[in-house]
């Protein structure tokens, strides 16, 4: 009988609530998704449709209100801080849009740390070639307050796959970059789910709907199907 393997994500349902004054917004309302190994995923919607906030319970970076997200086989809602950072540095690539390097290390260190936090390998040799996977092989020992937009996008990408994760969740990955960075961008990750890392970006930009395998849209917290490639 053949191996049945677990999505790389799962959810199942997701509600999220906020309260904003005397008003409550309902951010999600009942989404649920599955992503396979190499699958592409783009979500699109409006501004405040709840793109962030699907993202944000996808990567364990925030707790539902209800409804239950697997990662790689693994449950990573409704279990302490701690456990769930644990699983998202071992499973999980994020990218969002406030940026996921720390400002005081080098682009290397930067790799290592989160290398490191994933409790896998993290000498320089490994580094050196995570930094040539995303053109930046002269650039290791910069700040990134040294790098320029693009050099930025790049690094942070690395980072995000340091951990060699099972799912990459990226918010916007592209929105500030010219056309050719924004290509550029899109072939490192179109190459990291030819590798089998799920993939799911939110982004309003047509070129990242058209690199993706399949597009959603969020409507008022809820999915409306866009088709399949
Ligand atoms: N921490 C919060 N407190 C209160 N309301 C919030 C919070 N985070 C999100 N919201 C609300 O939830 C809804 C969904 O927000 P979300 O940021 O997920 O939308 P989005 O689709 O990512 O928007 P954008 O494209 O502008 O980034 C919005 O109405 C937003 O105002």
């Amino acid at each position: 009988m053949a191996a049945v393997t677990a999505p790389a994500v799962r959810a199942e349902r997701l509600f999220r609530f906020f309260h904003s004054g005397d008003e409550e917004v309902l951010a999600l309302r009942g989404v649920s998704v599955s992503l396979a190994a190499g699958e592409w995923l783009a979500v699109t919607g409006p501004s405040g449709s709840g793109k962030s906030t699907l993202l944000a319970c996808l990567a364990g970076l925030d707790e539902p209100d209800g409804g239950s997200v697997w990662v790689a086989g693994r449950r990573i809602t409704r279990r302490p801080d701690t456990a769930r950072a644990v699983l998202r540095a071992r499973h999980v690539g994020v990218l969002f849009q406030s940026g996921n390097l720390l400002e005081h290390l080098t682009v290397a260190q930067n790799i290592r740390f989160a290398r490191r936090l994933a409790k896998q390998p993290h000498g320089t040799d490994g580094v050196r070639e995570r930094l040539g996977t995303v053109g930046l092989e002269d650039r290791g020992s910069a700040l990134p307050g040294e790098l320029s937009g693009g050099q930025v996008a790049r690094a942070g990408l690395a980072v995000a796959m340091a951990n060699d994760p099972a799912v990459l969740i990226a918010d916007e990955p592209t929105g500030e970059l010219d056309e050719l960075t924004e290509r550029a961008i899109l072939g490192l990750l179109a190459a990291r789910a030819a590798n089998g890392t799920a993939v799911l970006v939110a982004s309003h930009s047509p070129a990242v709907t058209r690199a993706a395998d399949r597009v959603v849209e969020l409507r008022d917290g809820q999915f409306v199907e866009k088709g399949k490639r």
